[in-house]
């Protein structure tokens, strides 16, 4: 029998080479729009968003009390009304030896500037006063009280552009009353599996010699988090037709990102890199790590100019996973506006050892925890590094490519340098933090 071997033979690249040339064929985020200030919520702002107003726009109290002058030597104090949240008599001035009642958040009547809180005064029975003693002569102004601007002034660059909108910057906009905001456009990805043996969970027969599929739905699981639609291509097999079929499909769709998953490798079924090769440019076939070794990636350009990007992940479903998230999620994260797309990357103990590659640099799944993490746990500047709070990384076991256990829990690659031998338990070592929901640390 005949083998093919492949068209093309690619150097193997170092992967800080390959994100670069993928963030440099992503040159904008897709477009921008007005988006309602309540739904905002995980996009990237377009704009520097100022405050309108002042938070508050008025002194407040920030206690339930009476407001008085402070310094007032009068041990007793005249009621002389009363000022609520949401409801405010303007026409009460206080004045020594007079105060006025407040709740936490009313504003401050006239001529009072501090608030005296209600479990320091007694009301006196029978009468419009209360007894203060000597607490309102000691206080200086502005005590309980919360100042005009003081929170948030007018005029002040509350949020950047390129920043991504979390539950905090929803709160923050929505309390200045701003209704929309100008964010960037999330990509389109789509997603599909290659080869004759997969086929899906939910399928009615299975072959002798078929698998499930397991990266099209954790691909797609992992995409939602950074677009507005993931398209479903399915499974191409490993026919030529069926693979340009789809890619032909995912031009139409206006899809942004293309992920395929499986045939990018030696073998002669493997279709995804000679069929690139023919229909747009490959920009690089190999990357220098492990796993995902084979990792392919492409632009086809459209008639109208616009390019689609695609991503050959390897087949193997722990690879496909890793070169996800430290390849694909950049660039989708960079069409969606944020300004720093890459992977954080923190540094941690090593809580076993941890063997190396001799030929390629390993992203070793890890779980990243805090050991003892005592609530309000504190260590000093000074303290020794054994002492100190420290992230600890703890393996995940046995790391084949496709054992798809060495993934579960883990939050961090570690970065293993290629060498021999091992790197101790103990060790600091770099991480790279997965976007994922566990973050447990
Ligand atoms: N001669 C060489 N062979 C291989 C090399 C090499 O350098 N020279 N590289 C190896 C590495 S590293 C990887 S990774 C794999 C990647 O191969 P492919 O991307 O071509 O993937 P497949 O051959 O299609 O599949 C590999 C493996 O994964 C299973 N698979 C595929 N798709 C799925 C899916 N959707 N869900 C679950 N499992 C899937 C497939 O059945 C295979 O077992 O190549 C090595 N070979
Ligand atoms: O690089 Mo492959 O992804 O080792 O298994």
């Amino acid at each position: 029998m005949a083998y093919k071997t492949p068209a093309a033979l690619y150097k193997m690249v170092p992967v800080e080479e390959a994100l670069e040339t993928v963030l440099s064929e992503v040159t904008a985020p897709k477009d921008s729009f007005w988006c309602p200030a309540g739904i905002c919520f995980n996009h990237v702002l377009d704009e520097d968003v100022v405050a309108p107003l002042d938070i508050p726009d008025k002194p407040v109290s920030i206690v339930d009390g009476f407001a008085v002058v402070a310094g007032d030597p009068a041990k007793e104090i005249e009621i002389c009304g009363e000022s609520r949240a949401g409801h405010v008599d303007e026409k009460i001035v206080v004045e020594r030896g007079k105060c006025c009642y407040v709740t936490t958040g009313a504003a401050l009547p006239r001529g009072a500037d501090a608030v005296v809180m209600i479990e320091d005064t007694k009301k006196v029975e029978d009468t419009k006063k209360v007894e203060v003693g000597a607490n309102v002569l000691a206080m200086s102004a502005g005590e309980n009280v919360r100042q005009t601007g003081s929170d948030m002034a007018e005029g002040e660059c509350i949020l950047r552009k390129g920043k991504l909108l979390d539950g905090a910057d929803v709160a923050m906009l929505n309390s200045l009353g701003i209704s929309r905001v100008h964010v960037f456009g999330k990509p389109v990805c789509a997603v599909m599996s290659t080869g004759d043996e997969v086929v899906d969970a939910g399928a009615r027969e299975r072959g002798r010699h078929q698998i499930f599929d397991a990266n099209r739905p954790a691909l797609k699981a992992c995409a939602e988090r950074h677009c507005s639609s993931v398209v479903d291509l399915g499974i191409a097999g490993d026919t030529e037709g069926r693979l340009e079929t789809l890619v032909e499909e995912a031009l139409e769709d206006k899809v942004d990102v293309l992920v395929t998953s499986g045939g990018v490798s030696m073998g002669d079924a493997d279709l995804v890199k000679p069929f690139l090769e023919k229909r747009g440019k490959v920009h690089f076939g190999k990357v220098l790590m492990k796993p995902g070794k084979p990792l392919t990636f492409a632009t086809i350009e459209r008639d109208c100019g616009q390019k689609m990007l695609v991503f050959g992940l390897p087949g193997n479903p722990v690879s496909s996973y890793v070169t996800f998230n430290l390849v694909v999620v950049p660039a989708l994260r960079k069409l969606a506006g944020w300004q720093k797309p890459l992977l954080k990357r923190l540094s941690a103990i090593t809580a076993d050892e941890i063997k190396m590659d001799p030929k390629r640099p390993e992203y070793h799944r890890v779980i990243l925890s805090l050991p003892k993490a005592e609530a309000f746990a504190y260590s000093d500047p000074g303290a020794s590094e054994a002492s100190a709070l420290a992230l600890v990384a703890k393996s995940t076991g046995f790391q084949r490519s496709s054992r798809l256990l060495s993934l579960r829990d883990a939050n961090a690659l570690v970065e293993v340098p290629k060498g021999s031998g091992s790197i101790p338990a103990g060790s600091r070592v770099s991480c790279l933090l997965l976007p994922v929901s566990n973050a447990t640390f």
